[in-house]
């Protein structure tokens, strides 16, 4: 089995699908329903199906990871992940022997379902990265930017999420990593942080847009896909001013003229987008201003965000959907967090909080607003979002949630969960994935067949296939937002098959639900699809 490369231990037998040196192009049917919803009330369904053909690069570009905020609790603990499974790092602890592993990962630790075994009729599961060609964590080339001067060993020390044997032995490869001076401005992180704030380029915003370019383009020297990450602390939501913030020249220009309003993030994201390489942005602020997303689109250069989705918010994003789904009405929810982490340190600053309360609050939204039956238009769930910070905690994180929802006949169905994690190590996997997502979508594009002399054309500015990651995810102008988060695995996995000709998961099985003979012609030669492909391996 290791003979075979992941990205070749899927194949599929169709004349749907062609794999080329280079490519694998799939004739793709995409069904739709074009839905009107008639005065009369009757809600009108058209089922469309449109023929594409989707292309999809074999070759994994060599990718460089560029982390703003570096030193962090999640950019070291990353780091620091990446770096034990490069140098195969085993260490011992109280309960025995420990290796790395990326657990948390959808691409490195989920599978998926794809078909039923012909032999016994059980369900295949395959590794995620075993359906595309993906990079290899350990290939991946690491740097970025911190305002505080500390290397990334001294950075894992101070976070300290891993164990002692395993911060030890990474010192030799840690201490060399020294992240790149930032940007610091007083009125947008908050002031708690002042105090690790000795690695800055003191200059004008115009300077400091030069010098991240420039830090950018040593990156692109070394690596054919670069992708900046925001995973810095949350600042405060940015107003959003005429003039300054609006248009994309407005803001080039307020960068020109050094105007204090733009902030760190906006110059991280700017200078990222003139770089054309994807910007991520993993905090709440509002870094999208309409200024820096029209710049995105006219120089055609990847955007996503917002606010890494890990915890507390996860599961929200499952229970809410699993209850309204099952016609169950949420009527109040409250949540409440504690954590001791320099992420936490910062969010006991009101301002910082009121980002991060937003971004935690909006991810019922899309539930909510799915079943008109449970809600009346406009009705709101009571919901509250409370963080406490208690430093002698560190980076383990404590949710405590309360759902209460109503059921049949005035009854009331409550659910409390308490929740205690490291907030870092379930980080850690998500910016791997959105590396490693992100550089495969820009190797995937699509075209019509039914329209005339269609060119082949890339995923749109924000890249919304990344939901799955963010408790705020952004979209295209004239989209909708989804947060339930099997929604959005959903749109990542068929995506992935369609790249492959393959329908979506269904989940219909009849296989094992009507009789055998109605699905299988009893005339077919034995066997037919299950031979060995040779050549192809
Ligand atoms: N850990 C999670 O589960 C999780 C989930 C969602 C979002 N987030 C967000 O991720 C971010 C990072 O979290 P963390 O736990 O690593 O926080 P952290 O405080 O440990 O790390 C943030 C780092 O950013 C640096 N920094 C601040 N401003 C900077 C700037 N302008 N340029 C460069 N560096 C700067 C700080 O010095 C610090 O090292 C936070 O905004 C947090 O809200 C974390
Ligand atoms: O993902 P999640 O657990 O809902 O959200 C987390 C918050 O609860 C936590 O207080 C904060 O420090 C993290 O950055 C993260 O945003």
């Amino acid at each position: 089995m290791d003979a075979v490369p992941a990205s070749r231990r899927v194949f599929v037998d169709s004349p749907n699908v062609r794999y080329e040196d280079d490519q694998i192009i799939a004739d793709y049917r995409y069904s739709a329903n074009e839905v009107t919803k008639r005065p009369n009330g009757v809600v009108h369904v058209k089922p469309v199906e449109k023929r594409l053909q989707i292309r999809t690069n074999r070759k994994v570009n060599r990718l460089g990871l560029m982390m703003v905020g570096w030193g962090g609790n999640n950019g070291s603990t990353l780091t620091a992940a990446i770096e034990a499974h490069r140098q195969g790092i085993t260490w011992k602890t109280r309960q025995g022997l420990r290796k790395p592993n990326w657990l948390g990962s959808l691409t490195q630790a989920s599978t998926v379902q794809i078909g039923l075994d012909t032999t016994d009729g059980s369900p295949v599961y395959v590794p995620f990265k075993d359906l595309l060609p993906t990079v290899d964590p350990k290939d991946i080339i690491i740097d970025g930017w911190d305002i505080s001067s500390a290397d990334l060993n001294e950075s894992v020390r101070r976070a300290a999420v891993l164990d002692v044997g395993l911060q030890d032995q990474l010192e030799p490869y840690l201490k060399f990593c020294k992240p790149k001076p930032s940007v610091y401005k007083e009125k947008f992180i908050a002031l708690n942080q002042m105090g690790r704030a000795d690695n800055l380029i003191e200059a004008s915003d115009q300077k400091v847009l030069d010098q991240i370019r420039e830090d950018i383009r040593q990156m692109k020297s070394k690596a054919d896909t670069v992708v900046v990450v925001w995973t810095a602390n949350t600042e405060c939501l940015c107003p959003v001013l005429e003039g300054v913030h609006d248009t994309a020249d407005n803001l080039l220009a307020a960068i020109a003229n050094g105007h204090e309003d733009v902030s760190p993030s906006a110059l991280f994201a700017v200078a990222s987008i003139l770089e054309k390489v994807p910007f991520i942005n993993g905090s709440p602020q509002n870094t999208f201003v309409p200024g820096v997303r029209e710049l995105a689109q006219r120089e055609k250069s990847w955007i996503a965000g917002d606010d890494f989705k890990t915890g507390q918010t996860r599961m929200k994003s499952v229970l809410v959907d699993f209850l309204v789904s099952c016609g169950i009405k949420p009527v109040a929810i409250a949540s409440y967090n504690h954590l001791g982490n320099n992420d936490g340190k910062n969010l006991s600053s009101h301002q910082q909080f009121l980002a991060k309360k937003a971004s935690k609050t909006n991810v019922i939204d899309d539930a909510v607003l799915s079943n008109d039956i449970l809600y009346e238009p406009g009705e709101k769930v009571d919901h509250t979002v409370i963080i406490e910070y208690l430093p002698y905690l560190g980076d383990s994180k404590r949710a405590m949630d309360e759902y209460t929802s109503e059921i049949m006949f005035g009854g009331t169905n409550t659910i409390v969960m308490h929740n205690v994690c490291e907030d870092s190590l379930l980080a850690a996997p998500v910016i791997l994935d959105l590396a490693i997502l992100t550089e495969l979508a820009t190797r995937i594009s699509f075209r019509s067949v039914d329209v005339k002399d269609s060119e082949f054309q890339p995923f749109t500015t924000e890249l919304s296939i990344l939901s799955y990651m963010f408790k705020a995810p952004i979209i295209q102008e004239g989209g909708h937002v989804v947060n339930a988060l099997n929604k959005q695995r959903a749109s990542i996995l068929n995506i992935v098959r369609a790249c492959l000709g393959l329908a979506p998961e269904h989940h219909m099985d009849l296989e094992t639900k009507i009789p055998p003979f109605v699905l299988n012609d009893p005339n077919a030669p034995a066997d037919e699809h299950r031979k060995l492909l040779q050549p192809f391996y």
